[in-house]
């Protein structure tokens, strides 16, 4: 700063008591490396174009590249390539105010670094790491105009202002970008319907006409005009919406169940897209030609085997969704704006699911709507707008500046086996495990079990819900990923089934676990303390429960201490469906394949810093 003080023709120790509190800002930052394509999207970059907000910057950068500064003339960005043993200097706002822009603060960011020769078209790009030092004024100085800055006879660009204040007003401007993507989100659940409808029509003068999000559950016992109530409420704070029916969310509270409850998240307008799919999907997996470990269970009369015995792998494979038009709003938005697809489905979501791939840096989370022909009289009660669906899907494609990052979470579920590597696999078939046979695995640890209920005189307990799951490594540590239910298996062939159409593949690092019956996690008692929980950071939090038909209704009557009970739980969008959810994950990382989560008490989800 004094050699800036010398160039301003200024006094040599000028800006000395003025900075001279240490009120500056160090920040580490790392890039992970990520693949080259989703850094080439519009508006996508590792560090967007920005100011930096004190008075200078200095940055140690690696060698890896990708900082660029904008030539103020000509608006080209341009490379600041790495120099080996120097440091890169930029002039902050709060300089540039102080100086009237005789120094001007630079707008740079940070882009792709430049394809090196050795690497392909759809490399990845390397991480990369730097220092950041925001230099800043003393928390209260005074900037104004410099006298030396100022061209006689002229006035000051700027009006005064002190660091704080500054910098109070750029970061408060920040949170409102902060929020863009939901202006509010909740979960209402009551006894009484009209407490949850006199808690929405307090929220019609605020988010009205803003696009909805939204599901209802009512209990069984609910009469027709009461629903009706609820779903003319939530309509009535905003003409564009999209919703479906779900099921109660699972909790210790037995009464709960008896509960109605409405989730919603209203949105942005310029960030969101609604959405209506009468994409078909298809019937269920193609395979599954004997059945031996439940030996009671007849074999599924839907699924088409041949007389052989024998699949018929290309047809069964070609016969897929391929080809599907998305919906007429989603085909004109650009692929890679989206980061996020929420949708409410009937149980075929395949076509949806497979058709929004075209969103290649998207996640997909789609809630299977709760079965409603008690209820509405429809197998499922999808909502959008004013109309009523009972097939296909609803739902709304999300392109907010800020991505939310997915959280899944499987309570109550149990490893029975060591992580093993499939070396067989077929369509929806496991025919190997670390070259072994995967049901005389399965079968062997459920019988070394310590638990004899999971055992019955067949064999396994039909109680027993099995699955498999696929680990991913994370710092040495193995991660669940996707999980998949085993619909069958034959010990003497060895080869078990999956309720997917596609297996993991050969080379696959998976686990086998279960469920046990007893299990029967309380997700809204954990839902609600972890929001209680003192010290969290705030997040908005979406979250879809695969629960079980047993968690439906339990018929005991509801405790008197519970009557009237209101829970509001803020930020939350927490909607369970008996039929499970889709979810195909999208990180830095990689794109997930879309699997469908049914395992009871499973939760996937996204979640917003705010
Ligand atoms: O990582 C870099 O090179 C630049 C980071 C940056 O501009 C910032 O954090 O303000
Ligand atoms: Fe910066």
């Amino acid at each position: 700063m004094r050699s800036i003080a010398l160039g301003l023709r200024l006094d040599e120790s000028f800006f000395d008591d003025k900075i001279h509190e240490q009120y500056h800002n160090l920040r580490l930052l790392s890039y992970p490396p990520i693949k080259r394509q989703l850094l080439s999207g519009e508006g996508q970059a590792r560090a967007g174009a920005h100011s930096d907000y004190g008075t200078l910057t200095l940055l140690f950068q690696d060698s890896v590249g990708g900082l660029e500064v904008q030539n103020p003339r000509t608006g080209q960005f341009q490379p600041a390539t790495p120099i080996p043993g120097t440091i890169v200097i930029n002039a902050g706002d709060l300089l540039a105010r102080w100086s009237n822009d005789v120094l001007r603060s630079t707008l740079h960011r940070v882009v792709a670094p430049p394809l090196k020769a050795i690497s392909d078209t759809e490399g990845i790009t390397p991480a990369r790491q730097s220092i950041a030092f925001f230099c800043n004024p003393n928390q209260g100085a005074e900037i104004s105009c410099l006298p030396t800055c100022l061209v006689p006879g002229s006035k000051p660009k700027y009006p005064p202002v002190t660091t704080e204040e500054y910098i109070d007003k750029v970061l408060s401007g920040l949170s409102v970008q902060l929020v863009i993507m939901a202006s509010h989100m909740s979960t209402v659940i009551s006894r009484k319907p009209a407490d949850i409808i006199a808690y929405l029509s307090k929220l019609r003068s605020n988010l009205s006409g803003n696009p909805l999000l939204y599901t209802i559950s009512v209990s069984q016992h609910t009469d027709g005009s009461e629903l009706s109530n609820l779903v003319s409420s939530v309509r009535a704070i905003s003409e564009h919406s999209v919703g479906c029916l779900s099921a109660a969310v699972p909790s210790s509270r037995p009464a709960w169940q008896r509960y109605s409850s409405v989730s919603l998240a209203s949105l942005s307008s310029q960030n969101t897209t609604l959405f209506r799919s009468t994409i078909p999907g298809r019937k269920a997996p193609l395979v599954g030609r004997w059945h031996a470990m439940h030996k009671d269970r007849k074999p599924d009369p839907e699924i088409p085997v041949d007389q052989s015995g024998e699949m018929d792998w290309e047809s069964a494979l070609s016969n897929a969704y391929d080809g599907n038009v998305l919906p007429q709003p989603l085909e004109q938005l650009s692929a890679e704006s989206i980061n996020s697809v929420l949708y409410f489905s009937d149980n075929a979501p395949e076509g949806l699911s497979s058709a929004l791939s075209k969103f290649s840096t998207a996640t997909q989370l789609g809630l299977i709507g709760a079965s409603t022909p008690f209820i509405t009289g429809r197998p499922y009660t999808l909502l959008h707008n004013e109309s009523i669906h009972s097939d296909g899907a609803v739902g709304i494609c999300l392109s907010s500046p800020i991505r939310p990052s997915p959280h899944s979470a499987f309570p109550g579920l149990e490893p029975i086996t060591r992580p093993m590597i499939v070396t067989s696999s077929e369509g929806n078939l496991v025919n190997a495990l670390d070259n072994a046979n995967p049901s005389g695995l399965l079968l062997h640890a459920i019988h070394s079990h310590p638990s004899a209920s999971l055992r019955s005189e067949q064999g396994i307990s039909p109680e027993l819900r099995l699955y498999m799951g696929t680990l991913r490594q994370n710092n040495g540590q193995h991660e669940l990923d996707q999980l998949f239910y085993i619909t069958s298996g034959d010990p003497s062939r060895g080869s078990i089934a999956l309720d997917t159409d596609s297996a993991p593949a050969e080379g696959t690092l998976v686990q086998m676990f279960l469920l046990p019956p007893s299990a029967s996690p309380d997700i809204l008692g954990e839902v609600q303390s972890s929001r209680n929980a003192k010290g969290t950071r705030r997040t908005r939090n979406l979250t879809f429960v695969s629960t079980s038909i047993e968690d439906g209704e339990t018929g005991s009557a509801p405790h008197s201490e519970d009557d009237g009970d209101t829970v509001v739980l803020e930020d939350v969008f927490l909607a369970a469906s008996e039929n499970g959810c889709v979810v195909g994950r999208s990180t830095g990382g990689g794109h997930e394949r879309p699997w469908k989560c049914s395992v009871p008490g499973g939760m996937v989800g996204l979640q917003w810093a705010t």
